[in-house]
């Protein structure tokens, strides 16, 4: 807290706050903590100099450096930092058999329907649709993939084919523990968490979301799991519409897999791209995220990226005077290192809001700043399948064109480890399982050592690798 004197006023939505505890730096850049939802009276308690304000913004007045709020009051800032995450991007929004996951609200309402659903369509191939497949047992789950691969913005077809069987397994595992940021909901009040009107815009869940969430349906199998690839969803069929394109189409394609007796129709149909048409209780659209920048934009000139968000600078600044922009809502506009990428996560929206108070801070006292060491490398440990995954720098090639080779180590249900090489230099890493590589990696990824000589010694299981380079 550099200014005790000064008001600072936290305006959310949400009738909780998200509060990062036991924060550890695993190594240079891999951080570990955990995320509570806790009441606001806390934060205020701590710091009397902070007023937290339980309304939604609804308009920005840049010019006048005004923001109005939903309860009809009007606020005046020197500095303004946006944080309003992101939601989810939906296709066919607005169709009401069609969820998305976000905040408490959205994966309660998904809890519910799913303990009465016998088969859902999950579409999508990122972080939110890996869980889920994973986590949802006694319902069938329809898996539909524009890829050729499962996982595609973490992993290559290597990892995902090193990854399947477990979708196949016919028991669950007990959950490892790992180094990966934890989500728990201690602190919170029931009471309040329950006044959140399901309308509004409440904080993106994160890490271990699905730990207190109950992901069953009505039967007695764990996963039942079928994936469709290199397909999308062309039309989505209400039971009526069916019967009718049914009745009166003779080229409508028939549905696949009717685990339900003929006579008895699914609530809704989901044809697609590939032709086929599976009937399902719901969908699941996990098809990423837009930057929730709608209530700050009208009447103001921002710089929006290609992904809609606001394009913040080397200082998070955004290209209006005194605002800053951190997290899902923001676009890194800067020259980033060579192997630092944006990607909507937890760790960065951390990284982003401590750093952009930093420079805000640094302004205000006319001091210079410099990037934040934790944007010199993309880095980002989870868990998916029950393995522990870590990516390091540009894990999938991202950018580097052809010219790049990857060496790979994998030993199947166990680990699998693989690296990016671009003239004999390590540019980024997949580390599923315990491989206790992380460490030596980053290090060899920051330092651009040039590892030309090593060849394929670099992974070799019988010899301890950070012997090498100590
Ligand atoms: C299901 C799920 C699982 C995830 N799992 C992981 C994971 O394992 N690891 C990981 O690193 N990341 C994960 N993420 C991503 C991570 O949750 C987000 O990147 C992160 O929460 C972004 O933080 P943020 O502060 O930018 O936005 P948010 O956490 O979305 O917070 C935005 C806040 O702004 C408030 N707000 C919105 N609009 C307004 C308004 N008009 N006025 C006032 N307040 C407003 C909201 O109420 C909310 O409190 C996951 C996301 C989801 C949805
Ligand atoms: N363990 C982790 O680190 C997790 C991270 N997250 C983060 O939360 C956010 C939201 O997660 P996701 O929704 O999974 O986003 P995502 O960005 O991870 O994945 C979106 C997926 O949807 C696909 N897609 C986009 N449009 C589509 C369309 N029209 N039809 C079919 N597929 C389409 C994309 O190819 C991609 O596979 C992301 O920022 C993600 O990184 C979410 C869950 C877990």
């Amino acid at each position: 807290m550099e200014f005790p004197s000064e008001d600072i006023f936290l305006m959310t939505a949400s009738p909780v706050i998200k509060a990062i505890t036991n924060f550890k730096q695993v190594s240079k850049t891999l951080e570990e903590f955990d995320v509570e939802e806790q009441p606001s009276s806390l934060l205020e308690k701590r710091y009397p100099n902070i007023k937290v304000i339980q309304s939604g913004v609804k308009q920005l007045k840049s010019d006048d450096h005004k923001i109005f709020t939903e309860d009809g009051k009007e606020y005046i800032y020197e500095k303004l930092c946006l944080c309003a995450g992101a939601k989810p991007k939906l296709i066919f929004e607005g169709n009401p058999y069609v969820l998305g996951i976000r905040d408490t609200d959205s994966a309660q309402a998904f809890q519910k329907n799913l303990a009465q659903a016998e088969r859902i369509v999950v579409v999508g191939n990122g972080g939110i649709a890996l869980e889920l497949v994973y986590e949802i047992q006694g319902c069938e789950v329809i898996w539909a993939i524009k890829d050729k691969a499962i996982g595609n913005t973490f992993f290559d077809a290597g990892a995902a084919e090193f990854l399947i069987p477990k979708l196949t397994a016919e028991k669950r595992e007990t959950p490892i523990e790992c180094k990966r940021t934890k989500y728990t909901m201690e602190g919170s009040e029931e009471k309040e968490r329950s006044l959140a009107a399901s309308d509004k815009l409440g904080s993106a869940l994160g890490p271990d979301w699905h730990e207190g969430l109950h992901l069953k349906g009505t039967k007695e199998f764990c996963h039942k799991v079928h994936i469709e690839i290199l397909c999308e969803v062309k039309k989505i069929h209400l039971q009526q519409e069916f019967i009718q394109l049914q009745r009166t189409s003779s080229t409508f394609p028939k549905e696949e897999k009717n685990v339900k007796p003929d006579e008895v129709l699914w609530p809704v149909y989901v044809e697609l791209t590939n032709g086929k048409i599976y009937g399902c209780d719901f969908i699941v659209s996990a098809t990423g995220v837009v930057p929730n920048v709608k209530p700050f934009l009208d009447g103001n000139n921002f710089a929006v990226g290609e992904d809609g968000g606001l394009k913040v600078d080397k200082h998070m600044h955004t290209s209006l005077p005194d605002i800053y922009a951190a997290g899902d809502i923001c676009t890194a506009s800067w020259e980033p290192s060579p192997v630092w990428h944006q990607m909507r996560l937890w760790t960065q929206a951390r990284q982003m809001g401590w750093y952009a108070a930093k420079c805000m801070a640094a302004d205000t006292l006319g001091e210079s700043i410099d990037m934040d060491f934790s944007f010199e490398l993309f880095a980002h440990v989870t868990k998916f399948f029950n393995y522990k995954v870590v990516v390091l720098g540009k894990y999938n090639a991202q950018g580097l064109g052809l010219d790049h080779e990857l060496m790979l180590r994998c030993t199947k249900g166990q680990e699998y480890v693989k690296v990016v090489m671009q003239n004999g230099r390590m540019m980024g890493a997949v580390l599923i399982g315990e491989t206790d590589l992380e460490e030596t990696f980053e290090n060899l990824i920051l330092n651009q050592m040039d590892l030309s000589a090593y060849g394929e010694e670099l992974l070799n299981p019988d010899i301890d690798i950070e012997d090498y380079f100590d």
